[in-house]
């Protein structure tokens, strides 16, 4: 394997331990964290919940002291960076519970250049120029005047991201920026994310429960269990050592292909064909319990005209057009369901 140059590197986590302390007990939640994250490429965080992604984020943004171990930010420990230093180098995206007031979304985003602008708060042309850049990647401009309050969440959640844009700084730590986003959004946000790793060189960590989104689109994951040092790698990697299995100790999620795992009713039947078409009319089978086999005795096979789509369970004289309900209606009664 290749190994990440120095100067790629935007942090270093050396012999790292985190989590909570009170003056009588100290009680570590992740231990022995090394790890390294590289400009310019999109992190997911993942692991199950309660082990401590958020005390990680919290403890690498500054704003929770480690129990022991060092955090390298450009060549310098952490312990000797100003407040001021940190906040033009990592800025934290938390999306639970904002609560943003009375502002408007573009005053919002605008508090983002909190670290360069004086007490008087008198934005510069740079400033300016930065809240505009941010408001652009984000596509937030048709809702930027109105009240967060106003707005749903995911455009919230985007005004958020676009704050942490506006900081500029070389590090972006968020944390579960998809929580309870629709899947568009979902998708939506985590491909600006990885565009903005791939296109302004950021490091861009974020904790995550999308596994699925974050197999296709992260760069590298950093996989958390409970009892073992963090783990780091590509994601196909990742799938193929079994190192994602043995964190989620997944239940009846199959992540060879990444579906949930089908259960079997013993009903076989042969499928032909190919396309998206092929794969929703498994999909339907297999919901249903049936097992796609190139020995069953029936076959259902389908064509293609004028956007008709017409299944045929071939020698039975049956043909069905434009529903897989009624296919799975014959097919049931054909083998006796
Ligand atoms: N302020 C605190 N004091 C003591 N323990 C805490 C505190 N905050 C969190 N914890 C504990 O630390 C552990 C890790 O919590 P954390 O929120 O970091 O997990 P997480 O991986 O982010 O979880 P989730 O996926 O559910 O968000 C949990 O056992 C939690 O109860």
């Amino acid at each position: 394997m290749i190994p990440i140059e120095n100067n790629d590197i935007a942090m270093i986590l050396k012999d790292l331990s985190v989590g909570y302390a009170s003056k009588k007990v100290v009680s570590p939640i992740l231990e022995e964290i090394n790890l390294k994250l590289p400009y310019g490429q999109l992190i997911c965080f993942m692991g199950p919940n309660g082990v401590g992604k958020s005390t990680l984020l919290r403890t690498i943004s500054g704003i929770q002291k480690p129990l022991s171990g060092q955090i390298v930010i450009d060549g310098r420990e952490v312990n000797q960076i100003t407040p001021e230093a940190m906040a033009k180098s990592i800025s934290l995206v938390l999306t639970d519970q904002i609560n943003a007031g009375n502002l408007t979304a573009r005053e919002v985003i605008a508090l983002g250049r909190y670290p360069y602008v004086s007490w008087n708060i008198n934005f510069s042309k740079k400033d300016l120029k930065a809240i505009e850049k941010a408001i652009k990647l984000t596509e937030t401009t048709s809702f930027i005047d109105r009240k967060t309050y106003e707005l749903s969440d995911g455009q919230l959640q985007k005004v958020m991201i676009a704050r942490a844009l506006a900081q500029d700084t070389p590090i972006i730590i968020l944390d579960e920026p998809t929580a309870h986003l629709d899947l568009n959004n979902r998708v939506a946000v985590i491909n600006l994310l990885k565009k903005l790793a791939e296109n302004t060189g950021k490091a861009i960590l974020m904790a995550t429960h999308e596994l699925d989104l974050a197999l296709q689109t992260a760069d590298r994951l950093w996989l958390a269990g409970f009892n073992a040092p963090i783990i780091s790698g590509i994601p196909e990697d990742l799938v193929l050592n079994g190192a994602i299995d043995k964190v989620f100790q997944l239940k009846g999620y199959d992540l060879r292909t990444g579906q949930l795992e089908k259960r079997s009713l013993g009903k076989k039947v042969n499928l032909s064909g190919q396309g998206h078409e092929y794969l929703w009319t498994k999909n339907a089978l297999e919901r249903n319990g049936f097992e796609i086999d190139s020995a069953a005795e029936h076959t259902v096979s389908f064509s293609l005209e004028n956007d008709e789509i017409t299944w045929q369970i071939e020698g039975e004289g049956i043909a069905i057009t434009n529903t897989l309900e009624e296919l799975v209606i014959h097919l049931n009664k054909l083998l006796k369901y």
